[in-house]
């Protein structure tokens, strides 16, 4: 077990190199000078011990049995942060960046806005989240790309002025605009019940029969195994294992691999005690990025920067995609060590959610440098709703300022 351990995280620091050695800057000239300590005990401690700490039981559930966090690797969390630094010590030259830029942000749900806990149902936001988040989407346009099915995770956070993307991009509500771009087949232009007309690009839709089929074979043959939960996302299958007994691990991997063997067209990955299940297709969190930009109309602009907060693996996708464009933040959400192509770091929801209030606030007194009355620069946003913001501030209830635009 020990040796396999080392063998892996062996591979995880050559992995590491490899990324450090790819990663580019991208305006914020920092430190490349990493001393990496000796692969001893201590490096390993220091990160058993941060792993435990995410293993911990919550909410009186029984403790998670398998290993969470794929991606860690062996280097000193302060050494790593030389490498990926905390986007809150580095606001300020960041926003020296993003001045004069057209900034959009983007953001994943579970592990960024909400803690990681062990009952995938009642992974909540906070209410501060929640006013950081529409304040935010008041100032930049914001979207919500994540994995689990689009509605759930609307009706987690539950504002009406940021875009959603669920199944890992594969459902996407974007403006009306977007008929204009991409494929028209996958495109349906719909009036929701509030009335408010809106684009679903859902790329996947072909797939819906086989994956109803693979939800019913996979909850039939996992249920002997105790712990095991499917979840269905729409376009796409979750099997977490978080509550699986260590000896039920490999059973349920390999009831997994050989249901999903049956299904050529569907590939299968990893992320946070989770399989997550979806067609074998040329879309991603990045591609969904990039479409909403189009679907913007910020697409082709020299000046747009994204931002992009993620945490788990199919979130590399996206910082991928922010690399490939050469301009944009793509920030890792880990208080691991662990391999990324995110160039900036945030250790959890919380400084997640400090980090939105400064972006509110800097948007804020840079308005106001400017002498000019402050306004927010999401047309679903009245004029001046984001003043007077301190963090911690109680919000008012907005909810009638904003125009709706999900279904
Ligand atoms: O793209 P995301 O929004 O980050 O979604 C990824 C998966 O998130 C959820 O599972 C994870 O969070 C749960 C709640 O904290 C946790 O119990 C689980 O172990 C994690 O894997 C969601 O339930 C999955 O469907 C998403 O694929």
């Amino acid at each position: 077990m020990h040796r396999r351990q080392s063998h892996d995280e062996y591979s995880s620091y050559l992995k590491y190199k490899n990324v450090a050695s790819m990663s580019h800057s991208l305006g914020v000239i920092r430190s490349f000078s990493i001393e990496f300590f000796s692969q001893g005990s201590r490096n390993f401690k220091s990160r058993v011990e941060v792993n435990s700490a995410l293993d911990r039981p919550e909410m009186g559930l029984p403790q998670s049995p398998a290993v969470e966090n794929q991606d860690s690797i062996l280097v000193p969390y302060n050494s790593w942060l030389l490498k990926h630094p905390s986007a809150l010590d580095t606001f300020k030259q960041l926003m020296r960046i993003a001045k004069g830029k057209r900034i959009v942000v983007f953001l994943d749900y579970d592990g960024t806005l909400s803690n990681i806990v062990d009952n995938p149902e009642k992974a909540f936001m906070t209410k501060e989240m929640r006013m950081a988040v529409r304040e935010v989407a008041c100032c930049f346009p914001t979207a919500i790309i994540s994995g689990r099915g689009r509605g759930k995770v609307y009706d987690f956070i539950e504002l009406d002025n940021v875009y959603y993307a669920g199944s890992h991009g594969l459902d996407i509500a974007a403006p009306l605009q977007s008929m204009n771009y991409g494929d028209p087949k996958h495109q349906t232009s719909v009036v929701g019940k509030k009335g408010n007309e809106v684009v679903l690009f859902q790329p996947a839709k072909k797939y819906l029969p086989a994956i109803q089929k693979i939800l019913g074979v996979l909850t039939e043959k996992t249920r002997s195994i105790r712990g095991a939960m499917i979840e269905n996302n729409k376009f796409c299958i979750s099997a977490h294992y978080r509550h699986v007994r260590d000896e039920d691990f490999c059973n349920l991997e390999k009831v997994v691999n050989s249901v999903i063997g049956e299904f050529k067209e569907f590939r299968i990955s990893k992320g946070k005690k989770v399989f997550e299940i979806r067609p074998d297709m040329e879309w991603d969190k990045g591609r969904a990025l990039n479409y909403l930009l189009d679907t913007l109309g910020l697409g082709a602009s020299s000046d747009v920067l994204p931002i992009y907060i993620g945490d788990d693996r199919t979130d590399e996708d996206a910082f991928e995609a922010i690399r490939n464009r050469g301009e944009g933040f793509s920030i890792v959400v880990s208080s691991t060590p662990k391999d990324t192509l995110a160039l900036y770091s945030l250790r959890n929801p919380l400084e997640v959610n400090k980090f939105l209030l400064r972006m509110v606030r800097w948007k804020k007194n840079s308005s106001l440098d400017k002498s000019a009355k402050y306004r927010g620069e999401n047309k679903n946003c009245r004029m001046g709703q984001c003043l007077n913001l301190e963090e911690g501030t109680q919000m008012m209830d907005w909810k009638d300022a904003h125009k709706p635009i999900l279904l």
